[in-house]
């Protein structure tokens, strides 16, 4: 079994990231990146704090918006639309989930879809559909197309299983999947938690993604020999033995799933690292694409 190690591929993207940024800066160019946090989860903050780090040290110009949890829905709308008109911002996301009260759904459709580096704008997601490559992919699916690419994993005529059917991973994953070319021309089966008979769906399967947001979710039962196996769960569980009490796992039995797998991520350390990789990616496309 090889562990797919997705803190390496994230450096290899970093790395091809900053010599895009080079080549911007030679023509007086800087990208700028804007987060916006609503609130204080601490996941969250984390991945934020993280993603401002990330983008201060490859040379973005990096701007992070940390508002209260009691922020109003045309507050936030505000902030979006202040970045949506400043000439030094190519990329913005709102990190989710916000609190209650803001509509994520309008918060989204307000971004400017020419910075939505997310790739959660109708505008991209119709792009994607559409094979558009103007258009932003969502970070994680990206992320896990580019991991089966650097293992060497041949996409073209496999059976692919997504489990997950989020607008975030699952549905994003299968239409990536099923694109012509590179890192596609896969045969897509979309399944979920509520699916039938899943273990004899995901065992047919030559690779598969599990985006369903539950820890442990998939067993050896439910992979079938030689599979790929990516697996996109961040679930903190209670650990008595872990220093913290808490550790991460995958939504697959890693251990139980490893002996007969041909390679898998872990988690952390797999999907995770990638998610902000291909951000980074995406804000210097989004700036290459509006200074053109
Ligand atoms: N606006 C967005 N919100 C959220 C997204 C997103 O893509 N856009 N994705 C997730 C959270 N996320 C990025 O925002 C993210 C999650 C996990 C990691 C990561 O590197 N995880 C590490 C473990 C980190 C830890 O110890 O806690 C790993 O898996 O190795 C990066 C980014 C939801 N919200």
């Amino acid at each position: 079994m090889k562990q797919i190690d997705g803190a390496a591929v994230a450096q290899k993207v970093h790395q091809e990231t900053r010599q895009r940024i080079e080549a911007l800066a030679a023509r007086g160019i800087q990208p700028g990146l804007a987060v916006v946090l609503v609130g204080d989860d601490p996941a969250s903050r984390a991945y934020v704090r993280s993603k401002d780090k990330r983008a201060a040290e490859l040379g973005f110009h990096s701007v992070k918006r940390e508002l209260p949890a009691t922020t109003s829905q045309e507050e936030l709308l505000a902030v979006v639309r202040e970045l949506n008109h400043d000439p030094a911002i190519h990329g913005i996301l709102v990190q989710s989930p916000p609190p209650k009260q803001i509509d994520e759904a309008a918060i989204v459709r307000a971004i400017d879809p020419n910075k939505d580096v997310d790739g959660f704008h109708p505008v991209n997601v119709a792009k994607l559909a559409l094979e558009d490559p103007t258009g932003f992919v969502p970070c994680t699916p990206l992320g896990c197309i580019r991991l089966l690419e650097e293992a060497g994993v041949s996409t073209a005529g496999a059976n692919a299983v997504v489990v997950g059917r989020s607008m975030i991973v699952g549905k994003p994953m299968a239409l990536l999947l099923m694109r012509r070319g590179k890192g596609g021309d896969a045969t897509v089966t979309v399944a979920h938690s509520r699916s039938k008979n899943l273990a004899a769906i995901t065992r047919q399967a030559e690779i598969v993604i599990a985006a369903v947001g539950r820890p442990h979710f998939l067993g050896a039962e439910h992979i079938g020999d030689g599979a790929v196996v990516i697996d996109v769960g961040i679930n903190r569980i209670d650990d008595p033995t872990s220093p913290k009490g808490t550790r991460l796992v995958g939504d697959v039995d890693y251990d139980a799933v490893a002996e007969r797998c041909a390679a898998i991520t872990p988690v952390p350390g797999g999907v995770g690292p990638m998610t902000i990789a291909m951000l980074m990616a995406n804000t210097v496309q989004a700036c290459e694409q509006l200074t053109k």
